[in-house]
């Protein structure tokens, strides 16, 4: 019998999201200091906690990290990606959203921005976000 090549254990689910605006501008948020990759620009979003659904997980993250209050349902499945991080492996599932209360603040993050696609390309972001740019190109 072959052996899988990763354990479960070692698979890390996170769940980010594309928040869209108006323009077809979408938020990204740096990562402050003091973390792993400090500096590169992300989707907002984080871990799930035990016991936690994708999408309740995505909620609180939004309002921990952004102070925006999202329902669930305006969580769109868009896009995922998957990528050996560390002694682990990634699974980044990546939702869109155009609808949500609130205006967004870096409550964690060292700043915000609003980006395009086009310009994405050219921001330094983390390896398993790249493939994801050309996708959210597409849905946009
Ligand atoms: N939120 C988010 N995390 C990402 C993205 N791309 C990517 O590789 N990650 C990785 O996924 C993990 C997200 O977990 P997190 O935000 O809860 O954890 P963290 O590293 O900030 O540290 P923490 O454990 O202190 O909360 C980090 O390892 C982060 O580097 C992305 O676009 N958005």
């Amino acid at each position: 019998m072959t052996k899988p090549d990763l354990a479960i254990s070692r698979i890390m689910t996170v769940v980010a999201v594309a928040l869209v605006d108006g323009d077809g501008r979408v938020l990204l948020q740096r990562r402050p200091e003091g973390k792993a990759m400090a500096g590169l620009w992300e989707f907002p979003g984080g871990k799930l906690e035990a016991g936690e659904s994708p999408e309740a997980a995505l909620v609180r993250e939004l309002r921990e990290e952004l102070g925006i209050d999202v329902e669930a349902a305006c969580l769109a499945p868009a896009t995922f990606a998957s990528e050996p991080l560390g002694d682990r492996h990634l699974l980044l599932l990546l939702y869109a959203c155009r609808k949500w209360r609130g205006v967004p603040q870096a409550l964690e993050a060292s700043a915000l921005k609003w980006a395009r696609p086009l310009e994405m390309h050219g921001l330094d972001m983390p390896p398993a976000d790249r493939p994801l740019i050309g996708l959210i190109e597409a849905l946009l």
